[in-house]
């Protein structure tokens, strides 16, 4: 269990979190979603010990985060960070190794090469075992960093917007292991995401930031409501359950919500034509 407790963060008079509490269980897939800015990159590097919050505790199976003891508490994580560029003379093989500590010492043993060439197997990318990184497209380069984040066997996997430069197969590739190991190895996996759709597909547990508070938590299917996403942010939604009782969310044109609106004022005769600018 991650537990968050009394958490206060902040950038002078910006605020990301307000005496944040919550608990994050093992075996779960954890999904943050919120608007761009609201901290929630902010609050993965926290957890990760990069930044230090003004106030609060951070614990994981009975441990505290402490500047002192920051390197023990770092190898209990895999954390595939937003925005990565590999630009590094190494091959594919050799950056997913780099996910197992110290595996490039001079004791790198057939045992850790066989389990990266396993891990690229099962993602689909064997093919790119040899090459260079410096000559992956986008989509190849964060499939490679995920290889490279579960070859570290963490007990917390934090992934921040790790489907942002793939296409649907790779999104599902991704997502779908991310689950299966999740459960078979009892991590804790926190996963920043910004598709509403994704997030209620493969979150055991969605957390809502917004304004430095944690506005929701829970199953999707309980708290993932057209009032929710309006409050979050600010965008007309109709959410139904798909053929799995999985919350599907499909957001109104801002034209065709702002048409419907001039249309009703029209009516009531509360503007005129001319006054009205659809934005
Ligand atoms: N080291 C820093 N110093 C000052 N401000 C910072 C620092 N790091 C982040 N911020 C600010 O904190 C805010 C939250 O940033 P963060 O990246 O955590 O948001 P986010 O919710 O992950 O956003 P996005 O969805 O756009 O990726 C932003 O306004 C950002 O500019």
């Amino acid at each position: 269990m991650l537990q968050v407790q009394n958490l206060s963060l902040a950038f002078d008079d910006l605020v990301l979190a307000k005496d944040m509490s919550f608990e994050l269980e093992a075996g779960k897939v954890h999904v943050i979603i919120g608007p761009n800015g609201t901290g929630k990159s902010s609050l993965l590097k926290t957890l990760f010990g990069d930044i230090s919050p003004q106030q609060g505790a951070v614990q994981f199976e009975g441990k505290t985060l402490s500047k002192k003891h920051l390197t023990a508490w770092r190898q209990q994580f895999g954390y595939m960070p937003q925005d990565i560029k590999l630009d590094v003379g190494l091959s594919v093989l050799e950056v997913v190794l780099l996910g197992q500590l110290n595996a490039l010492s001079l004791n790198l043993g057939d045992r850790l090469i066989k389990e990266a060439l396993q891990a690229l197997d099962e993602i689909g990318l064997l093919h790119l075992a040899n090459q260079d990184v410096r000559t992956l497209s986008g989509g190849q380069c964060q499939m490679i960093l995920f290889a490279q984040a579960l070859m570290r066997k963490p007990k917390i996997l934090m992934l921040d917007e790790p489907v942002s430069a793939l296409d649907l197969h790779f999104q599902q590739v991704l997502l779908d292991h991310l689950d299966q190991q999740t459960k078979a190895n009892g991590w804790t996996s926190i996963m920043i995401l910004h598709d509403l759709n994704l997030a209620a597909q493969y979150a055991d547990n969605l957390l809502v930031l917004k304004g430095g508070e944690l506005v929701a938590q829970g199953a999707p299917k309980d708290i993932l409501t057209p009032e929710l996403v309006f409050d979050v942010y600010g965008v007309r939604a109709d959410v139904a359950l798909d053929s799995m009782g999985i919350p599907f969310v499909r957001t109104q044109r801002r034209g065709a919500s702002a048409f419907l609106n001039m249309k009703d004022s029209l009516s009531k005769g509360e503007i005129g034509k001319s006054s009205y600018v659809v934005k």
